[in-house]
């Protein structure tokens, strides 16, 4: 066939099936074409002259597979001279351990060595057979180009193995595209903003909480879920305000979404295969039990709004000036989203309690997780406890001080001492206060390092990529990125003894908890970064501050379970029991 359609001199024609079709295709798309503009009169033949056509006709085929014949051959020329280019690196495939059938088990008993060993055997790039797929996980300076290319998505990944794209959709009315990006815009326009003025109310939520979950404790106190004390923290007030929040249906409702919600999505059970929890979402994306949630979270906040309404009213009724106007209003999210419905381009209130709810999701269950591992490392490092508890009260001490000599200074200049001076928040845990806490910075960052899970950060491609060694990756490949290489083998970016836990040692080098970048992944990177993580770190310092400052000894009940809590690991979310010793 080739030697009949192509010349000698033609290059040699790949003789797959697929490449003998194509001018077989072409011919009959030749012959198609002459037919039918045969038939519409648009052509150069002519139709007059009956006995020509045919012979006319016949020359003019012959002349237009001649040019396919040409096209056909140049094509290939083309796809020749390419494929004399080497073939792409293929991505090595890490040796399985003797008698494992996939990597999943070495990778469980030890991250980091596991991981070390697939580096120095296969390189930057490799790929595991692991939770049930075949991945490909990059290391090192691959980890930015996954993250910085925007044809490898997070989203999309979670979306592929899990279907939640179609389950948290189902729960919201508008702004359904993921690039309009509704929560980054209220985390970062409203909330991150506010924070300072959310900490008195979040420092309340969670003394009570504490004083709830754990209570007198000077002989010292076993507490078996510790988690549970901290769940109670749950920012409902800085989402929906002091006055929807106390109710303790809202409050149930906040703390069920994320069990819900874990539950659907298999989070309590490691062993659970993607599939699995792929079909779990799908099927609950019809009767979505957190539907019922957001509904009962809307019957809350009606009668709320109602009365903010009113009062709004009142104040205008009064001619209430600018400054006292705004300072008598809400400033919780919930506020915010409805001064800014249209903009926003929300349905109803259902709808809005629909995006609060995503937010609690995105935001509750990681700070939870987070401040509990905090306070699992304060039981394993119980010299952390004395210093982060006396950095606090120097800072204290000190702010004490400088509020002080600023009534002093009003009062010698015969002015009024103003509210925000009041002694009785001289010791307040306010924000600012957290900010000066150095220690405390360094000893989160610190644990966030050291605790993410070592393989982390799925990606998928959108559609086939190369990456800068020369290897491809296909169209909807699956990626993980190795954090070992960048977290635990790091002594550029961490210092000595990277592999070590060193609470103190981003003490003065301006990398605070908050500062992500390609040697700390914690929170992402690039344009997808978490955008809660200022939030999560208010959250976290003030969890870590009234622990140490309340609690002399935090300690392991049983200490062989404290190595199951200070590496997370996926799926598992074991609280092993703490024993709480008070101060006084
Ligand atoms: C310690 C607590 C937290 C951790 C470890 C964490 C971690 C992450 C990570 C790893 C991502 C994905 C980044 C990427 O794809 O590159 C992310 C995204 C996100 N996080 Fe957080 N997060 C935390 C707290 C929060 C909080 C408190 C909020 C809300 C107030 C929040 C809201 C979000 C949102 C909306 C996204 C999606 C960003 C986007 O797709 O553009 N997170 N977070």
């Amino acid at each position: 066939m080739t030697g009949i359609l192509y010349a000698d001199t033609s290059p040699p024609i790949p003789t797959n099936a697929f490449s003998l079709l194509v001018p077989i295709f072409l011919a009959l798309v030749s012959i198609a074409y002459v037919a039918i503009s045969k038939m519409l009169g648009m052509h150069h033949f002519h139709f007059e002259r009956q006995q020509s056509f045919s012979r006319t006709c016949l020359a003019s085929l012959v002349n237009t597979i001649d040019q396919q014949r040409k096209k056909i051959a140049d094509s290939f020329h083309d796809y020749n001279i390419r494929s004399d280019k080497p073939r792409p690196p293929t991505i090595p495939m890490v040796s399985l351990r003797p008698g494992d059938k996939t990597h999943d088990k070495e990778y469980r008993e030890n991250q980091d060595k596991f991981l070390t060993r697939c580096q120095t055997e296969s390189g930057p790039v490799f790929k595991l057979l692991i939770h049930r797929l075949q991945i490909t996980v990059v290391s090192d300076e691959f980890i930015r180009e996954m993250f910085l290319n925007e044809n490898f998505s997070n989203i999309d990944a979670l979306n592929e193995l899990m279907g939640v794209k179609t389950f948290l959709h189902s729960l919201i009315k508008s702004g359904k595209n993921h690039d309009a990006r509704i929560q980054n815009s209220i985390i970062l326009e409203h909330l991150t903003p506010g924070l300072p003025k959310y900490q008195a109310e979040m420092v309340r939520a969670l003394e009570a909480a504490l004083v709830d979950g754990v209570g007198p404790c000077v002989q010292g106190k076993v507490v078996e879920c510790p988690v549970a004390i901290i769940q109670d923290m749950v920012a409902g007030t800085v989402f929906m305000g002091a006055e929807v929040a106390s109710n303790s249906k809202v409050l149930e409702t906040f703390i069920m979404s994320m069990h819900d919600f874990a539950k659907i999505l298999g989070l309590n059970d490691v062993n659970i295969p993607f599939w699995r929890r792929w079909l779990n979402l799908k099927l609950n994306h019809f009767n979505n039990p957190l539907k019922h949630r957001v509904q009962t979270l809307s019957e809350a906040a009606t009668p709320v709004i109602l009365e903010r309404r009113r009062c709004e009213a009142r104040l205008i009724n009064e001619g209430a000036d600018a400054p006292r106007f705004i300072k008598e209003r809400p400033h919780d999210i919930l506020q915010k989203m409805l001064d800014r419905f249209d903009e926003y381009g929300f349905v109803d209130l259902e709808d809005i309690c629909g995006h609060i709810m995503l937010l609690i999701l995105t935001s509750v269950h990681t700070t939870i997780d987070a401040s509990t591992s905090m306070v699992y490392y304060l039981a394993a490092y119980p010299e952390t406890i004395t210093v982060l508890h006396r950095e606090q009260l120097q800072v204290l001490d000190a702010i004490q001080q400088e509020r002080q000599q600023e009534r002093a200074s009003s009062l010698s200049k015969g002015l009024e001492i103003s509210p925000e001076l009041d002694p009785a928040h001289d010791r307040d845990l306010s924000a600012a206060a957290l900010k000066r806490m150095v220690h405390l910075d360094s000893f989160q960052r610190e644990v966030l390092r050291c605790r993410t899970e070592a393989l982390t950060h799925f990606h998928m491609a959108r559609k086939e990529n190369t990456l800068s060694n020369g290897m491809v990756i296909p169209k909807y490949g699956m990626m993980l990125a190795n954090l070992t290489s960048i977290h635990a083998n790091n002594s550029a970016a961490h210092g000595p003894n990277p592999a070590k836990f060193q609470p103190w040692r981003y003490i003065g080098t301006f990398k605070t908890m908050t500062k992500v970048g390609v040697d700390y992944l914690p929170f992402g990177m690039g344009k997808h970064v978490c955008p809660g993580r200022f939030m999560a770190s208010q959250q976290t310092k003030t969890v870590v501050s009234l622990m140490v400052s309340k609690f002399e000894k935090i300690e392991f009940q049983d200490l062989g379970q404290a190595a199951s809590v200070l590496r997370t690991q996926h799926g598992n979310v074991a609280s092993p029991a703490l024993v709480f010793t008070s101060r006084e």
